[in-house]
């Protein structure tokens, strides 16, 4: 679906601010990653700035922490606050039926994950173009790989099916790496039937840290689009 980059823009705002309206204050609250997210921060970081809204913020990344931390927004580590009120982040892809996700384009899925299974409910934030039938429509799964014999790592994710594409730096020909140093590995595997399968597939292999396919998890989603926001349920 191609869209004016600067309604995209829009729809991202729109739902960050719908988002950020679902956070009360006392809350302990999961910030994810990605474009989308940050205006979510954004949105929060208006009403902790114009409202006196209260909250503590788990980032899922170093650059979420620090665009909450320009609005001056308290955070802690998961080890502070093991257990949080409700996780807010972005999606590459969300599925029409049981929100089924691919996340991991901007690299943080290993965090994200991990954020939010800590969290007792998880808000998905999207425009429309991010709404499939099935996952693998327009996005490979990223798969988070530690990067010590990573080439080993990728043939065993080439037997089961992967076209794997190296994550390297937007500005050089280096290896992208995370926040927690290590790599990604795109892999394509066409059009998935069985996404709790291939999740639980791709995980036992060894060298991996974790995927962005976030199966059977997510509770509510956020849609912004040409009708306004859908909020499903
Ligand atoms: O999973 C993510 C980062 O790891 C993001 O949430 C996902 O890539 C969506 O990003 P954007 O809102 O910029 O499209």
């Amino acid at each position: 679906m191609s869209m004016d980059v600067s309604q995209i823009e829009i729809y991202k705002q729109q739902v960050g601010k719908v988002a950020a309206s679902l956070v009360t204050s006392g809350m302990i609250v999961g910030l994810g990653s990605g474009s989308t997210s940050a205006c979510v921060v954004r949105a929060l970081g208006k009403r902790w700035q114009e409202e006196g809204l209260r909250f503590i913020g788990v980032p899922t990344s170093v650059e979420t922490a620090h665009l909450a931390q320009s609005f001056g927004i308290e955070l802690a580590t998961l080890g502070q606050c093991p257990e949080l009120d409700l996780d807010i982040d972005g999606a590459d892809e969300v599925t029409h039926q049981h929100y089924h996700l691919i996340k991991g384009l901007g690299g943080a899925l290993l965090r994200e994950k991990i954020v939010r299974y800590a969290a007792k409910k998880f808000v998905v934030v999207v425009d429309e173009r991010k709404m499939v039938d099935q996952l693998g429509d327009h996005t490979p799964v990223p798969v988070e790989v530690t990067p010590f014999g990573w080439e080993a790592t990728a043939k065993h994710l080439e037997k089961i099916g992967a076209k794997i594409s190296i994550r390297l730096k937007k500005e050089s020909k280096e290896f992208f790496l995370t926040d927690g140093a290590n790599m990604i590995l795109d892999c394509n595997f066409g059009l998935i039937t069985e996404p709790a399968q291939l999740e639980k597939a791709i995980n036992e292999i060894v060298g991996v840290m974790e995927n962005g396919l976030f199966v059977h998890c997510t509770d509510e989603v956020l849609i912004a689009g040409h009708d306004g926001i859908q909020h499903l349920k």
